[in-house]
């Protein structure tokens, strides 16, 4: 336990520093406490290498580098709906808002419309790789990958699989119509992406309670052969809970229907997972399966409250998801946010901790530099990118964002009450504090430049 509370503490960030990046977006070297001259002297006389192969990037007093988010859940196809939810939970809001927009995107003009704004706002609020749902339409599926790589957002684009219990406007004709349409997804990827460097296909079965046991078995027997990663859905909200154990009367638990029919495994993103039993923990652990934690969603649906420091305890990995638009925010550090007050509700009297002692409950509060955490290292491991992004080590991957607080010279300061952005610095903060002023205040006004692979994806004008 100590190991993983040490880990999670370990958040990169880097201000008065410069980084080289060479041309395959990878990073060569990394300096701290250096200006732009310095950063100039380390390409040419400690590499050696030539300005024309590698680029220098500096951040400013008042900038900073942050790893790129990862949104670990989030639909694309829901976006136009980000805060339409009224008082709906979730199975009333899939019949009322989401089934009839993710059918509606069959229209190309439509989808394409969604998708862009929808991978722009996420690039500009600094999230450099999502794990997307698309909808069951496999050209609309086609187009959001196709996206995504023109616009050089790191993504694994899934076409939603869904065969049981859909209305009949949006529902898959059999296993073998949703194994096909899947398999052509993946076919197009191929095609876009040959080595799945920038877009990777993600197997979609949406989650039990809209998918026959053929499917999950289908799809169980495709990872197999393509070694592709998978996502669901799991214990979200009560009334799916109890339509599972209607629907799977012989299995043990839900976790235990996925496992019966072969995917729960090391590949497979667990979205929610709020109302997870011990024994269920324990299996998913055991598994080496994946939990995307979507606070935002949960409260907007009143869905829960997910356990993640228990969730951690187990040595589950965990990252964090927008879940758009059951979420409403594209921002994964609104989702960071919220995780963190979230996890203070787990602490208070009279709600689901109040069995256990008070020491106990103020353990599952998370730290800022958890949350930011589970938004980058942690994200990065639950997508299987671990050692490619998420942190900035010689030889990752540079996704990364610039972030600026507006911080003013000390002899301005004084006089200067220009509004400019939503966090006041007033020069006296350590960079802790800095920290935590972009988390609790900052937007994506303060995401000046976004980079993927080394491109630039995303500069404020
Ligand atoms: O938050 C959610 N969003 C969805 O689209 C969905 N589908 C099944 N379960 C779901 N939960
Ligand atoms: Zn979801």
């Amino acid at each position: 336990m100590e190991a993983i509370m040490l880990e999670l503490n370990e958040l990169e960030y880097l201000h008065n520093a410069a980084v080289c990046v060479d041309r395959l977006g990878k990073i060569v070297a990394v300096e701290t406490d250096c200006n732009q001259q310095k950063a100039i002297e380390t390409v040419y006389t400690r590499l050696g290498w030539s300005l024309d192969n590698v680029s220098v990037t500096l951040a400013r007093a008042g900038q900073f580098f942050f790893p790129g988010f990862v949104d670990t859940h989030i639909h694309a196809s829901q976006y136009p709906n980000v805060g339409v939810f009224g008082k709906s939970t979730l199975l009333d809001w899939l019949n009322k808002y989401t089934f009839p927009m993710e059918a509606s995107l069959s229209s190309l003009p439509k989808a394409h419309r969604v998708y862009t704004r929808c991978i722009r706002q996420t690039l500009a609020h600094g999230t450099t790789t999502a794990a997307y749902y698309a909808t069951i339409d496999v050209n609309a599926t086609n187009l959001l990958a196709d996206l995504c790589y023109s616009m050089g957002q790191r993504a694994f684009v899934g076409r939603v699989c869904m065969d049981h219990l859909g209305p009949e406007y949006y529902i898959d004709e059999s296993p073998d119509q949703a194994l096909a349409a899947t398999r052509a997804t993946i076919e197009h990827i191929r095609g876009l992406d040959s080595g799945f460097e920038i877009v990777s296909p993600i197997l979609t079965p949406r989650f039990a309670p809209a998918c026959s046991a053929e499917t999950m078995r289908g799809l169980s027997e495709l990872q197999k052969q393509t070694q592709l990663p998978m996502q669901t859905h799991i214990s979200e909200n009560a009334n799916e809970i109890e339509l599972v154990k209607e629907l799977f009367p012989d299995s043990k638990s839900y976790a235990n229907v996925y496992d019966t029919y072969g995917i729960l495994n090391e590949k497979m993103i667990l979205a929610h997972a709020v109302h997870l039993t011990e024994e269920e923990a324990d299996l998913i652990a055991e598994r080496k399966t994946k939990v995307a934690h979507c606070p935002v969603s949960n409260s907007a649906l009143s869905s829960g409250v997910a356990r993640v420091r228990w969730l951690l305890e187990k040595g589950i990995q965990v990252g964090l998801g927008t879940d758009v638009s059951g979420g409403y925010s594209p921002s994964i550090l609104e989702a960071a946010r919220q995780a963190k007050l979230v996890s203070n509700h787990l602490a208070m009297p009279g709600g689901r901790s109040d069995n256990l002692p008070q020491e106990e409950r103020d353990k599952s509060k998370l730290s800022v530099d958890e949350v930011l955490y589970l938004a980058t290292k942690g994200g990065a491991q639950v997508v299987g990118l671990a050692d490619k992004i998420g942190a900035f080590q010689v030889g990752m991957q540079w996704d990364a964002q610039l972030v600026d607080l507006g911080a003013v010279p000390a002899e301005v300061a004084e006089d200067d009450f220009t509004i400019d952005g939503s966090v006041d610095i007033f020069g006296w903060e350590e960079w802790d504090e800095c920290i935590a002023k972009w988390v609790f205040n900052g937007d994506s006004r303060n995401t000046k430049k976004v980079w993927v692979q080394g491109r630039l994806v995303h500069q404020q004008t």
